[in-house]
């Protein structure tokens, strides 16, 4: 689904994505881990045409999208968590799901999605007039999640939605993967929650120094402390 060939992104001359190439199929969960520093933020970023003058080749479906605005990847089925959630502040929940309808495309749904997203999040089904940023961290994440699924991604990038979160909505939050997943949403997850992530995933790479040094199979790496330690302790 997504094939990422050689990609390379710079801050000014700064290289900190250097030659990656990975692949994330149909319906899987594929995690992206490393220390702090490894690269794996500006990787989603450069994915989501957020990068100035990347390196390499992305492709969608087939489709070059690297060249592509990033609202072109948007209109082709990609959305993207920024690790810092955006929530609109002054606009309740309802509001800031709306926002994340693509104009001309589907916003003659809103009902109906609005409705089906608060059968998928009930945490927001209940908070549908409340304002968004007087939730707490967690639902504000759920929110963001909620905001990219709005559009019908086929696939979603979601950079440490776990962050800062408290342990009971991390626990939802995981298993709110693994059912996006069976209802046909490929993910390509950045988590610092080694085990968590690779719990929901079917496989992984490890970034170090914006080069991916190790891939797998989810449920060898998640046996394999030595790799952990070595590249993925913080
Ligand atoms: N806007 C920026 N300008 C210059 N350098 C940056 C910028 N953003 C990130 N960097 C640097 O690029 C490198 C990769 O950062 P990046 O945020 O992609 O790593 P990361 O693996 O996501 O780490 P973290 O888990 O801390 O977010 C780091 O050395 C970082 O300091």
């Amino acid at each position: 689904m997504l094939k990422v060939e050689k990609l390379d992104a710079w801050y000014d001359t700064s290289h900190v994505v250097q030659g990656l190439s990975f692949e994330v199929r149909t319906g899987e969960i594929v995690t992206l881990m490393g220390r702090n520093g490894a690269g794996k933020t500006t990787t989603l970023k450069t994915l989501m045409g957020l990068i100035s003058r990347p390196g390499g080749s992305v492709t969608f479906d087939g489709q070059e999208i690297l060249t592509q605005p990033a609202h072109k990847r948007y209109h082709l089925g990609l959305a993207y968590v920024p690790e810092d959630r955006r929530i609109v502040p002054g606009l309740t929940v309802r509001e800031n799901l709306r926002l994340g309808l693509i104009a001309g495309k589907d916003v003659k749904h809103e009902a109906t999605r609005i409705e089906e997203i608060a059968k998928t999040f009930p945490r927001l089904a209940e908070r549908m007039d409340q304002e968004g940023t007087s939730m707490s961290g967690g639902e504000q994440q759920m929110l963001a999640i909620a905001r990219a699924m709005m559009s019908k991604p086929r696939m979603i990038l979601l950079d440490e939605p776990s962050e800062g979160i408290m342990p009971v909505l991390v626990d939802e939050m995981f298993e709110l993967f693994a059912r996006m997943k069976s209802e046909g949403t490929t993910i390509l997850l950045v988590e610092q929650n080694v085990e968590r992530a690779l719990n929901v995933s079917d496989r992984a790479y490890i970034l170090d120094q914006g080069q991916i040094v190790h891939e797998g199979d989810a449920r060898a790496l998640l046996a394999d402390k030595d790799i952990q330690d070595k590249y993925c302790a913080v």
